[in-house]
Parts: structure tokens; C-alpha cells; sequence
């Protein structure tokens, strides 16, 4: 089966290697690391307020754009899907989450 996110993903890391023209992902690596975390500041901003807002379209729209951006910020910083998968795999050996996260939040 296709999977679409591995996909961009391997498309942003070939822009990554060889320039494009006319590539939107070249400029944001052309500009380096202060623009790509701006954007993806404002594309979750934009998420947050598009699911306040209640339009389901919008708030897919939004969404895709700061996964796009944070695919963007990951190949950057050399994070691969991999890297992500095994954090998230390593959480999911764990349930019952909820009474630590209160207890981290009485000691902080
Ligand atoms: N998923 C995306 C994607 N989502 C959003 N965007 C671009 O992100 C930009 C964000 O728009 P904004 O209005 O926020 O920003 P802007 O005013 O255009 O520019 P700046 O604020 O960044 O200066 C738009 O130009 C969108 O086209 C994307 N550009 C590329 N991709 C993927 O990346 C692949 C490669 O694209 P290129 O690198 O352009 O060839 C594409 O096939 C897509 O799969």
C-alpha cells in the first residue's frame, strides 16, 4: 500500500540533496532553520485556529500544511521517520498514562 507521509518525506529529503526550480521545499532550506520554525509556528497556529473554528476541511488543510513543514523541520535537524516511529512504538509498550502525567505535573 502507498504511504503517502513516507513518500513526502523521501520527495523533501530529495530536495534536500539536488536543487529544483521553482521548489517551494528548496527555498525553505535555502532560508535555513529560522524560517522553516517560523512556519511551522504559523501552521500550527493556523491548525489551532481552523479547529476552533469547526470547518472540518479547513482544519484537514491546515493540518497537512505543518505536517508538510514539520517533515520539512525533521529532514533538516536529520531526524528521520524511523527516529519518530521508535519514540511512538516505545510509548505504545505503555498504557495508563494519565496518573503520571499528573504526578510530573504536581513535581514541576
Ligand atoms: N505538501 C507540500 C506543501 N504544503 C504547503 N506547501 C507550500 O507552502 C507554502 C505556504 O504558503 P504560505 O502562504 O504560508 O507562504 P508563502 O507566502 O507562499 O511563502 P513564505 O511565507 O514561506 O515566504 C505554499 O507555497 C504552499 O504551496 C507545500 N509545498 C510542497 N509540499 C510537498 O512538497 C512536494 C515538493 O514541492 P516543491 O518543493 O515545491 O517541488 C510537493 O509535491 C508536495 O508533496
Amino acid at each position: 500500500m502507498r504511504d503517502t507521509f513516507e513518500e513526502l518525506y523521501n520527495t523533501v529529503v530529495h530536495r534536500k540533496e539536488a536543487k529544483e526550480e521553482g521548489s517551494y521545499t528548496c527555498y525553505l532550506f535555502d532560508k535555513g532553520l529560522d524560517k522553516i520554525l517560523k512556519k511551522v509556528g504559523e501552521e500550527c497556529s493556523e491548525t489551532i485556529i481552523a479547529a476552533k473554528n469547526g470547518v472540518k476541511a479547513d482544519t484537514v488543510g491546515e493540518i497537512s500544511d505543518l505536517l508538510y513543514h514539520l517533515t520539512v523541520m525533521m529532514v533538516n535537524e536529520g531526524i528521520s521517520l524511523n527516529d519518530v516511529k521508535a519514540e511512538l512504538d516505545k510509548r505504545a509498550q505503555k498504557t495508563g498514562n494519565l496518573k503520571t502525567f499528573h504526578q510530573v505535573n504536581r513535581n514541576s
